[in-house]
């Protein structure tokens, strides 16, 4: 393993094979499974960092889009992450954890390289934007909590369930980080027959050729 090494970590086995896929034979990328949900993802990438050394870190997998900032089959890189349940609920609405003095639920990943993957995307036929991407351990799957995270998060483009685990975990030993996600269903009411996995993995790929490239 050389210092230029990159880690990518993504949920399932699907998604695996598809960033293999677009990476080819690419020996500096190295691509794990971190399990579903944030602390599954932040446990198992920061096992994966304490095996080898890593320049970069990379979260990537499939998403919900928030309707009217992402569609099905485009990509979200994202400009924050925010693991969006942690705080307090209470009677005037939800608060994040920082109002109580204490705790994190933002991380900002690196921009250098969210800036060159954006710029390298514009060449593209990919249609790819940045965005903020929230980070839950529940998939939201009906109309009232989609209009709940809508009006605490106005500006999140996506929503997926490992993000902030990877970025923290890459953050508490200093390695860069980014995320990068194929929408592959609108979030609102639980509709799985909708999902169109194929061509969200089908953008991972194409992405992830342009990430060998760039990182
Ligand atoms: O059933 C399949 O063929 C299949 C293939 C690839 C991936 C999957 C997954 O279910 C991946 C789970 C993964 O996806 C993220 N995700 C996707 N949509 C959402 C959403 O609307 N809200 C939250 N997370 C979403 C999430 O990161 C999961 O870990 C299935």
């Amino acid at each position: 393993m050389k210092e230029s090494d990159v880690l990518i970590m993504t949920s399932v086995e699907a998604e695996k094979q598809a960033i293999e896929a677009g990476l080819g034979r690419n020996e500096r990328f190295h691509v794990k499974l971190a399990g579903v949900g944030p602390v599954e993802a932040a446990v198992a990438t920061a096992l994966e960092l304490s095996k080898g050394s890593y320049q970069y870190v990379l979260n990537m997998g499939i998403a919900g889009g928030f309707e009217e900032r992402s569609s099905v089959g485009s990509i979200v890189i994202a400009s924050r992450q925010i693991l969006a349940d942690l705080g307090v609920q209470t009677d005037e609405g939800f608060q994040k954890v920082e109002s109580l003095g204490f705790g994190q639920s933002t991380l900002v990943p690196d921009q250098t390289y969210v800036d060159k993957l954006t710029r390298f995307g514009s060449h593209s036929n990919i249609s790819m934007q940045v965005g903020e991407i929230l980070t839950l351990s529940t998939v939201t799957g009906t109309a009232m909590r989609t209009i709940e995270l809508k009006k605490q998060y106005p500006e999140a483009a996506a929503e997926a369930m490992e993000g902030f685990g990877v970025g923290l975990a890459a953050s508490k030993v200093g390695i860069p980080f980014m995320e990068v996600r194929a929408i592959s269903n609108v979030v609102g009411p639980r509709d799985r027959d909708a999902w169109r996995i194929a061509d969200a993995l089908q953008a991972l790929k194409e992405t992830t050729q342009y990430i060998a490239e760039v990182l």
